[in-house]
């Protein structure tokens, strides 16, 4: 990759391929992706159920190892999980470790990273304020309600400064309330710290309304159905920005193109 790109390009995935290799007959989840997500951008990733978007997911964070094709992370190639990576999983209640503070879990990885202590801790106080639980930090995860562990695991992702921010289906397992305001959480922390978000997701309203581009995944074995731009005003508001007639014609058109993909169509035949 050229010096020009890697300023500008923080994530490169190109002719990716998985096919998982097991007792039965090996499953071809992945065929050929290739997208680029550049510095700072939101990109949202949908697509059928099994159409193989955690993955994806888990070849780009380096958990999985790809069949062929490669990752590039800030133009290095990603081949184990990678400094410069957060992810936050749908399971909070796996991912938080229950014997730790809220404090603690968000510290943790700074640990890991050897941050100096006050640096630690400055930045466990402005990850705990930015996600609204500076008074939690006591707690232990068993004490809070789902909503507010999945905010631990934002802080927690936000506070190690990553360089790109992967999430799995993250609000998928919150109340619908509870799931507004994480995408408005989600989307001031992306405005303000810059960091490039790609950010999983089965809700298509979630993605248009996230997202500055939502990557439309075809069904297995899985290639790009369709990039699409959402060309909604930055500024989103959960009733304004949902109620504007772009973002419903934009809805219907990532819908359809499901549709599509769940009938097996591909990039190149017809209809797309
Ligand atoms: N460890 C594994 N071994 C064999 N096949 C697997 C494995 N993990 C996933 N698969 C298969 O790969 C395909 C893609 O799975 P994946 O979980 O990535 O899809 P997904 O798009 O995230 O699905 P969903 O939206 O339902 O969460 C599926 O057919 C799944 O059964």
């Amino acid at each position: 990759m050229s010096t020009v790109l890697t300023e500008t390009v923080a994530l490169d995935v190109s002719g990716l391929r998985k096919t998982y290799e097991g007792h039965g007959e090996p499953v071809e989840a992945i065929r050929d992706l290739t997208f680029e997500v550049r510095r700072g951008a939101l990109v949202c990733v949908v697509g059928p159920s099994g159409a193989g978007k955690t993955t994806l997911l888990r070849c780009v964070a380096g958990l999985l190892g790809s069949s062929a094709g490669q990752v590039t992370l800030d133009g290095a190639a990603v081949t184990g999980p990678p400094a410069g990576m957060a992810v936050v999983f749908q399971e909070y209640g796996r991912s938080l470790f229950p014997w730790l503070t809220v404090r603690q879990n968000v510290e943790l990885p700074l640990k890991e990273k050897r941050v100096p202590r006050a640096d630690r801790q400055r930045l466990v106080d402005e990850a705990l304020a930015a996600v609204g639980l500076s008074d939690s930090g006591r707690a232990h995860p068993w004490q809070l309600s789902g909503g507010m562990q999945q905010r631990v695991a934002i802080a927690r992702a936000v506070a190690y400064e990553p360089s790109v921010l992967l999430m799995d289906e993250p609000f998928a397992a919150v109340d619908a309330q509870t799931r507004a305001d994480l995408e408005d959480l989600v989307r001031s922390l992306w405005k303000r710290l810059g960091v490039t978000v790609l950010f999983v997701t089965h809700d298509i309203d979630e993605a248009v309304y996230l997202a500055q581009r939502v990557l439309v995944l075809s069904n297995r074995p899985t290639v790009v159905l369709e990039d699409v731009a959402i060309d909604l005003p930055d500024e989103r508001d959960q009733l304004q920005t949902r109620s504007l007639p772009r973002f419903a014609e934009l809805r219907r058109h990532v819908y359809e193109l499901i549709q599509l993909a769940k009938k097996g169509h591909r990039p190149g035949t017809e209809g797309v």
